[in-house]
């Protein structure tokens, strides 16, 4: 008798900047796991993303728990430290691999809003990555929802409720003191303001580019 092979467990990875996490990112985690039924959403939060070099982000540590705290109450969803431990610039194709070694024999779905999902040729080691993850595009205000330029059947593209939410608009609003409750989940309000995240920038906040000379890319 032929023993039957395990179900490989679906992991979707949602990976951001996350500053701050907010409910865009909530409800596409939770769409996408709900339409291609994946056990578990891990969240990603990145280290030095390569096209956000030039800004100024909020410690890793502070985005790591916001994650924590906004995923806290859903039993499927977690947050992993890969990118923020991993040196040196993030790169998706490195997450992938180490989602792999964390998950062994598991389907990945990396789930990425229309803006991100419109620049993944530019990303690093692109044709490896579709091989490595199944990429699910999902509609965000603003944004147009294609991915012509990849190859058919590397990627899904998925429709879910409209949040006219961005992390840009939530930093504006606590720098101006406008409210962003009910824009990010209300512990993650909570953590903002017992850390002074966005208004005490010189302590809070780091340039992800290094100065020149001081660590190569
Ligand atoms: N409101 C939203 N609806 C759907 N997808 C979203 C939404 N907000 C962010 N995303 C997606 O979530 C992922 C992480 O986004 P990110 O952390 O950069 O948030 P952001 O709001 O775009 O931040 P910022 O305004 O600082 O650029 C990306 O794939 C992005 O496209
Ligand atoms: O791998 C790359 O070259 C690459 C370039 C830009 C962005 N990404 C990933 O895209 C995801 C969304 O990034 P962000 O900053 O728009 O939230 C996040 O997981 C990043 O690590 C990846």
């Amino acid at each position: 008798m032929i023993a039957a092979s395990p179900v490989p467990l679906r992991v979707g990875i949602m990976g951001g900047t996350f500053d701050p996490i907010h409910h865009g990112h909530l409800v596409a985690a939770s769409e996408v796991a709900d339409e291609f039924g994946l056990d578990e959403v891990v969240f990603v939060p990145t280290g030095a993303q390569p096209f956000k070099l030039d800004r100024d982000v909020t410690v890793a540590e502070h985005r790591y728990l916001m994650a924590v705290v906004a995923t806290a109450s859903n039993p499927r969803f977690t947050v992993s430290r890969v990118d923020i431990d991993r040196p040196g610039v993030t790169y998706t194709i490195d997450t992938l691999r180490d989602l792999h070694a964390a998950y062994p024999g598991a389907e990945l779905f990396f789930i990425t809003g229309a803006d991100a999902l419109s620049q993944i040729m530019q990303w690093k080691d692109v044709s490896e990555l579709l091989k490595l993850a199944h990429f699910v595009g999902v509609t965000r205000p603003g944004h147009d929802l294609s991915a012509e330029e990849l190859p058919p059947g590397e990627y899904s593209l998925h429709e879910i409720p409209a949040m006219a939410i961005s992390s840009t608009d939530c930093r504006q609003r606590v720098i101006a003191d406008k409210p962003v409750w009910y824009l990010v989940p209300d512990g993650v309000v909570q953590y903002i303001g017992k850390h002074r995240l966005y208004k005490d920038v010189s302590t809070i906040t780091e340039r992800l580019a290094p100065a020149v000379g001081e660590e190569e890319l």
